[in-house]
């Protein structure tokens, strides 16, 4: 089979989900959202808090109803083909509670035993997530990390074909995060595809082939990391604040050599450079002209986070 007859492992059309408060007002999280991810690809959903990543999420994973759109997972549907979906999907939400007195083997092989007989060797398992030497500690006595690499073991011991991990890395330590990252990798490298969703820039660029980044329910950009920076115009990015009293036009900053966008950013100035030797002194004699003393400058490679910055003029973790 080509790749192109192949079934999306994901593929939806015009999803909205509104929720109504206590107080009866209506949230609509996720706003006609168009998704789709092909088998064996890596899709990192981004977004601020409050986005619509989790929503989406639960939808495709079949836990929630959207009230109106089209979800498919392989070809197949929640309402015609759950037990095939189930068999067949690993799921890792965003707090995962598991039985505090169960060790990590008698947890993954309870988790192995809902899949017979497919699914993976709990050994194996429990290595891939590299917690054999925590295999007979209770749940209880874990870190956060391991309990979260715990959870991606309980949702990859099924064998699944596309794996849900939803913000698998907030708040654990870097070394920890590094070592799930590998663990999504090796799933990859074997054929499996997965959809993420996290707040880390450096997780998106690493780890996923193609990013959608979603605002207000709302997809407001798509590609792979590398388009997405590319969009930009430029590669690297200038930030700097001046002393007090000196008034700062963005126009004829945005007309400097090299400089393809300049904007105010939490009390900066940042502009979108291509080639730093050329952007940095025409700057510096710019300030100089308008009488201005720089208090700040730094300069960074431009990051997905910029990308979200440039499109909404806020954060993605505000
Ligand atoms: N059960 C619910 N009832 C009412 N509103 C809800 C409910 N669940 C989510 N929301 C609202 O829907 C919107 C989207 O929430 P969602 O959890 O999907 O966002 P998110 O992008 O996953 O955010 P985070 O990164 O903080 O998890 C938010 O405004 C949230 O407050």
């Amino acid at each position: 089979m080509t790749d192109t007859q192949k079934p999306l492992a994901i593929r939806c059309k015009g999803l909205i989900k509104v929720y109504s408060t206590k107080h009866s007002e209506m949230v609509v999280a996720v706003n006609r959202l168009d998704l789709e991810v092909k088998a064996g690809e890596c899709f990192g959903l981004l977004g601020p808090n409050g986005a619509g990543k989790t929503t989406t999420v639960e939808i495709l994973e079949g836990l929630l109803s959207p009230n109106t759109g089209d979800v498919e997972l392989f070809g197949k549907t929640w309402a015609q083909d759950e037990p095939w979906l189930r068999e067949r999907l690993g799921i890792s939400l965003q707090h995962t509670h598991l039985p505090e007195r169960l060790t990590v083997r008698e947890t993954v092989e309870l988790f192995r035993s809902f899949y017979a007989p497919r699914g993976r060797n709990v050994d194996e398992t429990i290595d891939l997530v590299a917690l054999k030497d925590k295999e007979d500690a209770r749940f209880e006595t874990l870190s956060g990390g391991q309990r979260q690499r715990l959870a991606v073991a309980c949702a990859l011991v099924g064998d699944p074909q596309l794996l849900f991990l939803d913000e698998p890395t907030t708040g654990l330590d870097p070394q920890s995060r590094r070592m799930l990252w590998e663990v999504v990798l090796a799933f990859k490298l074997q054929g499996g595809s997965v959809l993420l969703t996290t707040h880390y820039m450096d997780e998106a660029e690493r780890l996923c082939d193609r990013v959608g980044v979603i605002d207000h329910g709302q997809m407001i950009a798509l590609g792979t990391p590398k388009e997405l920076i590319e969009s930009l115009g430029g590669q690297q990015i200038v930030e700097f604040t001046l002393e007090d009293g000196v008034e700062v036009n963005l126009e004829p900053l945005g007309a400097l050599p090299s400089v393809h966008g300049a904007r105010w950013h939490t009390g900066r100035v940042s502009l979108t450079v291509s080639q730093l030797h050329e952007a940095l002194p025409a700057l510096l004699a710019h300030i100089d002209g308008i009488g201005g003393k720089l208090t700040s400058l730094s300069t960074h490679h431009a990051t997905l986070e910029d990308v979200f910055v440039n499109l909404t003029g806020r954060q993605l973790r505000e």
